[in-house]
This record gives structure tokens, sequence and C-alpha cells, in this order.
């Protein structure tokens, strides 16, 4: 196990979220009674369209960001703050973890303003501001911070914010060296000679160039965009994993190469 009281931002995906195994949430409370501290920020886009869907409110995604008009905010909101975000500390108190939901709109703890391409997307945020004292406040408490990635700006205008943004952005501002990114895929897949492999490190460069040759495409640009923007500040190395793998926390936080890790070089 990584040492104690080390803390680590993990990105849950809204792909995976319903498909983790209990040993998954059994995982976490173990880690977090051996001292170290995760913070979750998660997704749940599946969720959001399905409800925006039974609302019958069409939804569309623009580069990856979901174009977010007022009632789409308001779904999104909903399910985030509401259905998912209890959900995920439902089951970690199940596995005997403890765990506290909060939004971005709570306590302003994640400010944003609007993308630069918001007259195409709408009500979605790039992230100005963590307050950090806030998750440093419920990690002091004993309580893993679980956050859903709604923004808050000074006149109160709220905003869909992706939620790789989201936890690349909490990872930056806490300070933390590692950010976990749980999803449905084992890492960062390539096929090398006609075989999807999966990278087991690859950098900014590599990456960018993958966006470019169309291999990394769809919900993966998020997460890699996320990644680079982190590394370059505090945080070491982000880890892109499969969260179906068994005891995958674990075997990150005790220096297992599993996944895909995006290092600055
Ligand atoms: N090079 C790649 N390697 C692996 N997955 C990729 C790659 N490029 C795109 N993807 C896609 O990214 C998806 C993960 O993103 P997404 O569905 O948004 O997950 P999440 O809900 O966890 O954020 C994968 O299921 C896969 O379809
Ligand atoms: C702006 C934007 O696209 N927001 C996302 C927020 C949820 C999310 O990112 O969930 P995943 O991690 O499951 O993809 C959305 O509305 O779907």
């Amino acid at each position: 196990m990584a040492a104690a009281n080390q803390t680590f931002v993990m990105k849950c995906g809204g792909s995976t979220l319903a498909a983790l195994p209990d040993s998954f949430f059994e995982d976490l409370k173990q880690i977090q009674e051996s001292g170290v501290q995760p913070v979750i920020v998660h997704g749940g886009g599946p969720a959001i369209s399905d409800n925006l869907a039974k609302l019958g409110i069409e939804t569309e995604f623009v580069n990856g960001l979901r174009k977010t008009t007022e009632p789409v905010l308001d779904v999104v909101e909903m399910v985030l703050a509401g259905s998912i975000n209890k959900e995920i500390i439902r089951k970690i108190q199940s596995s005997g973890g403890k765990a506290l939901g909060l939004s971005g709109v709570d306590g302003l703890l994640i400010q944003a303003k609007p993308v630069v391409n918001s007259d195409e997307v709408g009500w979605v945020g790039d992230v100005t501001y963590v307050e950090s004292s806030i998750v440093e406040g419920v990690l002091r408490l004993g309580y893993m911070p679980v956050i859903a990635p709604i923004g808050i700006d000074a006149s109160g205008q709220r905003y869909n914010i992706n939620a790789d943004t989201a936890a690349g952005a909490v990872a930056s501002h806490l300070g933390v060296q590692r950010m976990i990114v749980v999803t449905d895929v084992p890492g960062i897949m390539k096929k090398v000679q006609g075989e999807k492999r999966v990278l087991p490190s690859v950098s900014v460069q590599e990456i960018e160039h993958m966006i470019e040759s169309g291999e990394i495409y769809g919900g993966m640009i998020p997460k890699v965009r996320a990644a680079i923007n982190c590394i370059q500040g505090n945080v070491q190395e982000v880890v892109i994993v499969d969260g179906s793998e068994p005891q995958v926390l674990s075997r990150v936080l005790n220096g297992e190469r599993i996944g895909t890790k995006i290092v600055r070089m």
C-alpha cells in the first residue's frame, strides 16, 4: 500500500459506474482504512442521456461535450448531483467506507466560466478555481469526498462540466501526485501489427499524434486532454484503468503496471 495520508483523485466514468463490482468498493474501503485518502469525481453521461430520452428532450454532443440548454442543465444537475452521486455514496457506505457527497455548486467548490465555444454548446463550463479547503476539510473529518461535476460562477449561474475536465482540475488544485481514471476499457489502445494493444505508457506528444490520426476519439479525448492539463502542474501521473479489473485501485497504488500511464516527458 502507498504511504499513509497520501491523497489521490479518482475519476469514475458513467460508462462503468453501474457495472463496478462490489469488490471495487471493498477495495476503496480498505484503501481508506489504510490511511490513503481518495477524492472521487464522477461522471454519469449515459444516465443523463437515458433521463433526457425519457423526458423527450433531445441531446447531442459537439466534440465530446453535451450541448447544454436550460432544460438539459436541469436534468444534468438532477442526475449527477442527485441520483448518481447518492448511488455512489450508498455503495461506498454498504462496503463499510465513509463518504460525503458534494456537487461543485456546494460551497462554490468548482468555480467555472463558459467554455470558449459556448455559442455552440450552451451552458458548458471550464473550471476557473477549486475551493480545495472544502475537500481538505471533508478529508480531515475522515470522509472521502464524492464530487458531481457541476460548476458555478460568481453570478450563481450553473454549468455542466465534463467529468474528466472537473477531475483534472480538482487534482491540479489539490496538488495530488496521482489521478486514476476508471473507465470501461483497459487503457489507451492502439493497433500494432493489426492487433489492438493497451499502451503501458504514453507521452503528451504521442497523444496529440493519436488524436490527429483518429486513434484516440470520442470520450477518450476529454480524458487525455484533462490528463495533459494536470500533468503540467503538480500531478506526476495519470493512470487510465478498467474498473472491472480486480482490485484495480490498490494495484495502481502499489505501483503495479496496469492500464495506461500518462506521464510528463
Ligand atoms: N485509443 C482508445 N483506446 C481506448 N478507448 C478509446 C480510444 N479512443 C476512444 N476510446 C473510447 O473511449 C471510451 C471511454 O470513454 P467514455 O465512454 O466517455 O467513458 P467514461 O464514461 O468512463 O468517461 C471507450 O469505451 C472507447 O470507446
Ligand atoms: C459537458 C459534458 O459533456 N458533460 C457531461 C457530464 C457527465 C460526464 O462527463 O460523464 P462521463 O464521465 O460518464 O462521460 C455530460 O453531460 O454527459
